[in-house]
């Protein structure tokens, strides 16, 4: 991730604000974060305050062609002045990272473009933290969730970030568990926290360092809600505290989904982000199984499916027990269903598939093997 120059005079700084947003502003317009979403209106976080404001004619027109363009909590916006003295969401600012549910391309990246079925759940999001429980109802954190959050957060562009939370709760070897977890993620920091004994906590705020944005993916039940509470130092859901870049903002009570911390950083919290599913999903998972990847480069057929082939350098990892049975299991798995995700919105894999059945079912037919 490149890490533009950082303007610690700005106002908008503790928002997120940096150079390489301020570079797409278009001229003349005020920069605003998007704090929540709201049919057709946002609440936005400017310099001077809290707006509630509507669409611009652009952004309607684009987003009615294409909802991937519709203003999502965490963007970054220009808002105008209109003639009658209220402000205006005139464009929104390229996303860095973003979370998008269904109907995206394999090429479009970020959720800049889509089919027309996408919908952006977060925008600019820097540091995904995948939350899995230590024990959970007497079972030990559970890998294949881990390794599917993950790279879901590599699939939105931010840098995923592993806990393995309830860290009081393990009846096992902590260390050996934590060991467990980086082994299925490779070059994914993995850390125990516990809200409870507050055990990393304070190193959670720095991946916070320089107003940078989080999301805390994971299953119920994974201490979500509370870390989100012990990091903000209150509870986010009930009361929050409007303030402005400079710090002279106002009091209310609504609820919002953009949650500036008092130790710097922020949270993004909504009911879309904390259900998010395996979703759009391919490069991520090339990243989180690399290892595999690289493996099944070195066999010797380069369509090889490892199901027993001459020359498969993967079940030869598996012989050779530097792969385990359950990480290649939860590969395979992860490669269904990301090539089932990719052709339900994929017209084109979609129309291959089609043909493929067609062909099948004519085959089918001539052989008689479909009558009973
Ligand atoms: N022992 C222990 N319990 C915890 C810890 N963190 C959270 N809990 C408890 O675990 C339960 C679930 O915590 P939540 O924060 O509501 O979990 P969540 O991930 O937000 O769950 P959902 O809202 O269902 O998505 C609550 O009863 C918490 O008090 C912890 O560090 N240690
Ligand atoms: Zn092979």
């Amino acid at each position: 991730m490149t890490s533009p120059a950082f303007n610690h005079s700005h106002p908008l700084s503790p928002l997120g604000w940096n150079d390489s947003f301020a570079a797409e502003l278009p001229e003349g317009s005020m920069p605003a974060r998007v704090a929540r979403v709201d049919r057709g209106a946002a609440d936005v976080l400017a310099a001077d305050g809290q707006h509630h404001i509507t669409f611009g004619s652009r952004v309607r027109k684009a987003a009615a062609d294409d909802p991937v363009a519709l203003p999502c909590v965490g963007d970054w916006v220009a808002l105008t002045l209109l003639a009658e003295g209220r402000y205006e969401l005139e464009a929104v600012l390229p996303r860095r990272t973003a979370f998008v549910r269904g109907g995206v391309g394999r090429t479009s990246r970020a959720g800049l473009s889509g089919d027309g079925q996408g919908q952006v759940l977060a925008a600019n999001v820097d540091i995904v933290f995948v939350a899995e429980p230590s024990m959970h109802a007497g079972d030990l954190a559970d890998l294949g969730r881990i390794e599917r959050l993950v790279a879901l957060a590599w699939e939105s562009g931010g840098q995923p970030v592993v806990l393995v939370t309830k860290s009081d709760l393990c009846e096992h070897e902590l260390d050996g568990l934590v060991a467990d977890v980086a082994a299925a993620v490779p070059g994914v920091d993995v850390h125990a926290v516990s809200a409870h004994d507050g055990d990393g906590v304070a190193l959670l705020r720095t991946y916070l360092d320089g107003s940078r944005t989080a999301v805390v993916l994971g299953p119920s039940g994974a201490g979500k809600s509370t870390l989100v509470n012990t990091l903000a130092g209150h509870d986010v859901m009930d009361t929050a505290l409007v303030r402005a870049g400079d710090g002279r903002g106002r009091h209310t009570t609504v609820h919002r989904e953009l949650i500036p911390l008092p130790g710097g950083g922020l949270i993004i919290d909504t009911p879309g982000i904390r259900r998010v599913g395996l979703y759009e999903m391919t490069d991520g998972v090339d990243l989180v199984f690399a290892d595999i990847e690289e493996l099944a480069g070195q066999c010797r057929f380069v369509d090889c499916g490892h199901r027993g082939e001459p020359g498969c350098a993967v079940l030869a990892a598996l012989e050779g027990e530097e792969l385990t049975e359950r990480r290649l299991a939860s590969w395979r798995k992860l490669q269904r269903e990301a090539d089932w995700m990719a052709s339900r919105t994929d017209a084109r894999l979609r129309k291959a598939q089609q043909d493929k059945w067609k062909t099948i079912h004519k085959e089918m037919r001539r052989s008689g093997r479909n009558r009973p």
